[in-house]
């Protein structure tokens, strides 16, 4: 009998700390072979950028492979299924294969691929990890606005939609093995309970549940969970199967802001902070090019939370290029968006 190689899908809302999970994952594999395959909404790739940007010595960037432009979930066949396929059929293929899904991916149809006859009889899901941004959690975030679901079922009582935000997170949490609540530096007491609240409520299937800041968790407690998650789908709740799995993301979108070489960090924070606010974008982040610096840019933001730092120096061999993706929900106005943050 040959052994099936474990992979692990890691989902989790837009900014929860996937990659930065994943980067401590990788960081700490001591010896283990790990691939890993990166999912991404926008067009540009950026966090296979930064965790290339590590330089792990464990994870070479041969073993890090990106699927940009789209969600996983819609992508399978194409996409999904050739790179992992493509990973199986290496000369000395991995011992473990990480996946992260965007931030608007349903895990389910992603777990389902795992029982195509050219997968099913080598690799097994060995966990399905969802990680929570617990202030946003806490904060209600993810939470139903009942008003509207009232309006809405109001105008046509066979409608019963939640927030968009509010079924992706319904779905990916109860689509876990494990569920980490992530960005606990950022959160009080009060918050822990509330989040903790927000996610029982929402659970209709039993997972552990681990704190965590940053996503620093030992490996081995989130690698060999052997849950075979492929054979157990049906426990595995999925808003848009009982809508018929259609499922196009047409309640996001994202675009891609190119950006002049900055004087200053500062100077793009002022502008985007309450373009953030003005426009309830879900996330921004990207890399930037500040004069007189050899270090190229990174910045995040999630919600009104915007971060920056200087990753590594830029290459001889790339263009000084920044660049910024903006995510929110359908309707961004991206004319009036793109004219603030460039000021
Ligand atoms: N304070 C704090 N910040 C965190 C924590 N985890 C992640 N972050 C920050 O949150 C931002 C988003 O983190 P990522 O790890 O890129 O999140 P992600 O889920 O991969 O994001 P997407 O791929 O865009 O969906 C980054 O600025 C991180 O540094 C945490 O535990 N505490």
């Amino acid at each position: 009998m040959t052994t099936k190689i474990p992979a692990t899908i890691v989902t989790g809302f837009l900014g929860a700390g996937k990659t930065s999970l994943i980067q401590n994952l990788l960081c700490n594999a001591r010896g283990r072979r790990i691939a890993l395959i990166i999912n991404e909404f926008g067009e540009l790739g950026v966090d296979g950028e930064i965790v290339k940007g590590c330089g792990i010595e464990d994870c070479p960037e041969e073993n890090i492979v990106e699927l940009a432009n789209g969600c996983i979930c819609c992508t399978v066949a194409d996409d999904f299924l050739p790179t992992i396929t493509a990973l199986l059929d290496r000369p000395n293929p991995p011992e473990h294969i990480v996946i992260e899904t965007s931030g608007l991916a349903l895990p389910k149809p992603l777990i389902r691929a795992f029982n195509w006859p050219e997968v099913r009889t080598r690799v097994t899901v060995d966990g399905v990890i969802a990680v929570v941004d617990g202030p946003a959690a806490a904060a209600g975030r993810f939470a139903d606005n009942p008003d509207a679901v009232d309006a809405q079922r109001a105008a046509d009582d066979s409608l019963d939609h939640e927030s968009p935000l509010a079924e992706l997170f319904e779905d990916q949490i109860n689509s876990a093995d494990l569920i980490i609540l992530n960005k606990n530096d950022q959160m009080s007491p009060d918050d822990r309970t509330a989040a903790r609240g927000v996610i029982d409520r929402e659970m209709k299937r039993k997972a552990k549940l681990i704190l965590s800041s940053f996503g620093a968790i030992d490996p081995d407690v989130l690698l060999g969970l052997g849950a075979a998650a492929e054979d157990d789908l049906d426990s595995r709740f999925s808003h848009h199967e009982l809508e018929g799995e259609d499922h196009d993301h047409d309640e996001f979108e994202s675009f891609q802001i190119d950006m002049p070489a900055l004087k200053a960090p500062e100077e793009l924070l002022e502008r985007l902070r309450p373009a953030i606010a003005a426009h309830d974008i879900l996330r921004v982040k990207g890399f930037l090019d500040v004069a007189g610096r050899d270090m190229r840019l990174v910045l995040q933001g999630v919600g009104g939370r915007v971060q920056h730092y200087y990753d590594r120096a830029w290459s001889t061999d790339e263009p000084r290029k920044g660049r910024l993706v903006v995510i929110g929900l359908k309707g961004l106005d991206r004319t009036a968006i793109e004219a603030a943050v460039k000021g």
